[in-house]
């Protein structure tokens, strides 16, 4: 299962004037895997995030892609290393249907026309890889999906452009059970494809459901990376709690023990 991380992270601190969110953080995301990222509310994950997508810049640390150090500058700087991140609002237009939502800012071209044929069969083909069967029509607009279908659109769109991380901020917060699943399955899909996906997640039965490996945050701090199967629910709940688990031997810091 584990190769070389895709992306590495390593020292990351960061301020927002007076306060210090991140301190010293390392986080490693693997090809074909799911990596939980856990914490409490306020613990940094979401700052963590935006500084792998180049929202934020960061106030020191390193930064590897496949290998390589990079400096990331901008979300367009991520983008064209493959890291898509797909927030919690989804940024969907009610108003437009799949294949336009799924090529918004991007679309194909044909000269000076929209190439809307190029465009439907790519976000077919996508939605296809995935194992996508829940969409009726590709044409109809956005607004008449389900929570799990807009979740499945903005996941595909995420996906279209090549990527190699995904980074996921609680796909599955406001669904019900059966969406839930769905999105789920997908997300593992994401990963047996050879993705590299970050669910963050407050769902303690979503991350053991899904995760290969989990990365706890507290107070901006990285208490553990850890492999799911060698942790037990109450240690990670101790992790994001505390910051630390006794049983696991691990003490707040950057205590990758995987
Ligand atoms: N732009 C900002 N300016 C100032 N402080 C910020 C900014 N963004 C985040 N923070 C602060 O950074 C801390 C971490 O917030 P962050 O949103 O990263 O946490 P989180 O783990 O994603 O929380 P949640 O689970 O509630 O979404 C919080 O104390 C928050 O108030």
């Amino acid at each position: 299962m584990s190769q070389a991380p895709v992306l590495e992270l390593r020292g990351i601190d960061k301020s927002f004037g007076p306060v210090q969110v991140l301190h010293d953080v390392a986080f490693s995301v693997y090809p074909g895997e799911v990596t939980a990222l856990v914490g409490d509310n306020g613990a940094g994950k979401s700052t963590l995030v935006k500084c792998i997508g180049g929202i934020h810049p960061m106030d020191s640390g390193e930064y590897f892609f496949a290998g390589e150090k990079v400096h990331v500058s901008g979300p367009r700087d991520a983008a064209a290393m493959g890291v898509e991140i797909v927030y919690q609002d989804l940024a969907l237009c009610d108003n437009l249907d799949i294949v336009q939502n799924m090529f918004l800012g991007r679309e194909r071209k044909s000269g000076l026309v929209l190439d809307e044929d190029t465009m439907e069969e790519m976000a077919a083909k996508t939605l296809a890889g995935l194992s996508v069967r829940t969409v009726k029509s590709l044409r109809q607009h956005v607004s008449s999906l389900s929570g799990g279908q807009r979740q499945t659109v903005a996941i595909a769109k995420a996906v279209l452009w090549n990527s190699k991380v995904v980074i996921l901020d609680e796909p599955t917060a406001a669904l019900g059970v059966a969406q839930t699943a769905q999105v789920l399955e997908l997300v593992r899909r994401l990963a047996d494809n050879g993705l590299a996906v970050v669910l963050i997640s407050h769902n303690m039965n979503d991350v053991f459901a899904v995760s290969d490996r989990i990365a706890a945050l507290y107070l901006g701090r990285m208490a553990a990376q850890v492999k799911t199967s060698e942790v037990t629910h109450s240690q990670i709940v101790e992790l994001i709690t505390a910051g630390r688990s006794g049983e696991l031997g691990l003490a707040t810091g950057n205590g990758a023990s995987a």
